[in-house]
Parts: C-alpha cells; sequence; structure tokens
C-alpha cells in the first residue's frame, strides 16, 4: 500500500519514553516506539527522528528553583542525546537501520549533524534520529522538530505526544474541551493552543509543513495515519 508521505520528521515525546516510572526510560515504551518506526519504513516511508528530554531533564525546571537556565538547557539537550542513543539500539534490535547525528559534537558517541549528512542518510533509507535538539538553550525539542523537518524538506511533522489530538483546551485540564479534526496553524498560534511551542508552529507554517498530532501510546497509530487512517488532529492552513 502506498503510504500518504514520503518523507516525514517524527516528534516523540520524551516524557512517553518513562512508562510508569517517574523518571529515566522503560525499555519496552522505546521498543514499541520503534516497531511503529520499522512499519512505517516498511512501508517505504523515510523517517526523520526528534525525541524530547522530558523524561530526564528540562532546563526551566532549574531556572523555576533559581539554577541557571543555559546550564539547565545545556542538561536537557544531553538529555535528548540519551533518549536518542536508547532509541538508535531499539531500531537496530529489530534490524532497522538508523544513525544518530548530534547538533552538539561528541564524536565518541555519535555523528555531528549537517543538513547535507542527514539529507543524505535519508536518502538511503537510514532512520536519522536528531539528537541535541536546535542545539540552542532557549529552545525545545518541538522548534528543532520543526527545524529538522524544514532541513530534510519533510512532507510533514508528526508529534507523538501524551494526547490524540489537539483540543480546545488542554484536555488533561478541562475534560470537556473539544477534539479538532483539522485546524491551522494561524489558529493554533491565535487561540493560544499550547500543543505545541509557538516558535514551532511558526516555522512549520512559513514552510507549508503540516503538523499532525497523533498519541504516542497509540500502537500502530503512526502507521495507520500513514496508510490515510487513524486518530489524529491535522494542523495545516
Ligand atoms: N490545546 C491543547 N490540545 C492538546 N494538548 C494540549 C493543549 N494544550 C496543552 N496541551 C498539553 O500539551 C502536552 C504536550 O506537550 P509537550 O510537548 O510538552 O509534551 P510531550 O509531547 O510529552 O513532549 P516532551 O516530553 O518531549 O517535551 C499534552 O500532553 C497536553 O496535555
Ligand atoms: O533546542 C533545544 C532543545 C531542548 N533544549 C532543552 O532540553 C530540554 C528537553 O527538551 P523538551 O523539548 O522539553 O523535551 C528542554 O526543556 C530544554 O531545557 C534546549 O535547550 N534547546
Amino acid at each position: 500500500m502506498t503510504a500518504r508521505y514520503r518523507r516525514v520528521l517524527l516528534k516523540a515525546s520524551g516524557e512517553a519514553l518513562m512508562g510508569d516510572q517517574h523518571f529515566g526510560i522503560d525499555v519496552s515504551v522505546v521498543d514499541r516506539i520503534a516497531a511503529d518506526i520499522a512499519e512505517a519504513r516498511a512501508m517505504g516511508v523515510e523517517v526523520g527522528v526528534v525525541i524530547g528530554g522530558g523524561n530526564i531533564f528540562r532546563g526551566v525546571a532549574v531556572a523555576s528553583k533559581g539554577g541557571d537556565r543555559v546550564t539547565g538547557d545545556h542538561m536537557g539537550m544531553l538529555a535528548t542525546v540519551i533518549n536518542s542513543l536508547a532509541l538508535r539500539t531499539s531500531l537496530v534490535k529489530l534490524g532497522v537501520d538508523a544513525v544518530v547525528l548530534s547538533a552538539i559534537a561528541m564524536p565518541e558517541l555519535c555523528e555531528s549533524f549537517s543538513q547535507r549528512q542527514a539529507t543524505a542518510y535519508m536518502d538511503q533509507g537510514k532512520v536519522v534520529i536528531f539528537a541535541g535538539g536546535t542545539g540552542n538553550p532557549f529552545f525545545t525539542t518541538d522548534s528543532a522538530a520543526a527545524l529538522r523537518a524544514a532541513e530534510i524538506g519533510a512532507d510533514a511533522l508528526f508529534k507523538g505526544t501524551q494526547v490524540d489530538g489537539v483540543y480546545s483546551a488542554d484536555p488533561k485540564k478541562e475534560p470537556d474541551a473539544v477534539r479538532f479534526e483539522h485546524v491551522s496553524h494561524a489558529e493554533v498560534i491565535a487561540k493560544g493552543l499550547a500543543i505545541m511551542d509557538t516558535a514551532a508552529i511558526a516555522l512549520a507554517r512559513e514552510n507549508h509543513i503540516p503538523i499532525i498530532v497523533y498519541s504516542i501510546h497509540e500502537r500502530g497509530g503512526f502507521g495507520a495515519i500513514l496508510r490515510g487512517g487513524g486518530r489524529c488532529t491535522v494542523v495545516a492552513d
């Protein structure tokens, strides 16, 4: 079956990697996300991945306790490298060719990011995992995902998160919030729908990249959407 998209960027929730724990990585969750990516590869879809770091560290947590924000953000970016290495391990276990490219040079652990190398690897069918966020403090992995999606010429940015779409308000706080099937980038920004940070939405909008928000907890959810079904919200103008 032909997939709806040829090349996609998946932003996978860092927090989701905790599973039922309060911190860190549940390998069974990483294995399941890897299986979903393997399914997409089997369909012929080229996949780039950005993983968050919220299961380990966020810079804002340091700043809220009076600590140094920039150092906190450096720690958060390192957390995304840890998660990226875990995902690569799970993909390789499944026989999927995968490589980690980091925005922060750490040659003993993985290759450094360059747009040219990333697109070359994707053309070869490798899953490219973009670690280290944008490499800059005061950003998030959502912004990194929108940036990498633009750089690799992705047809869509998938946000695999804790909820199954964009709602009229945070569904974890407002049980009566209504889910959208479709909403424009402009509406998400104008209504302050906090599914992603504004910088990420704006970057995707400028580059005409649709954002597909779905639950990363739904086994096979990624593949179902790629086949044209599934449960999600499409953010597109
Ligand atoms: N209007 C909204 N519609 C849907 N979710 C919303 C909305 N407003 C806030 N949220 C919340 O945003 C969360 C997603 O935020 P966030 O990107 O920080 O988490 P994540 O995907 O787990 O990423 P990470 O852990 O990698 O930072 C959802 O779990 C949801 O509770
Ligand atoms: O470009 C970036 C990306 C991330 N950070 C820091 O990492 C953590 C974890 O990322 P999440 O998107 O929150 O999962 C983030 O809170 C920042 O502290 C960054 O500085 N720059």
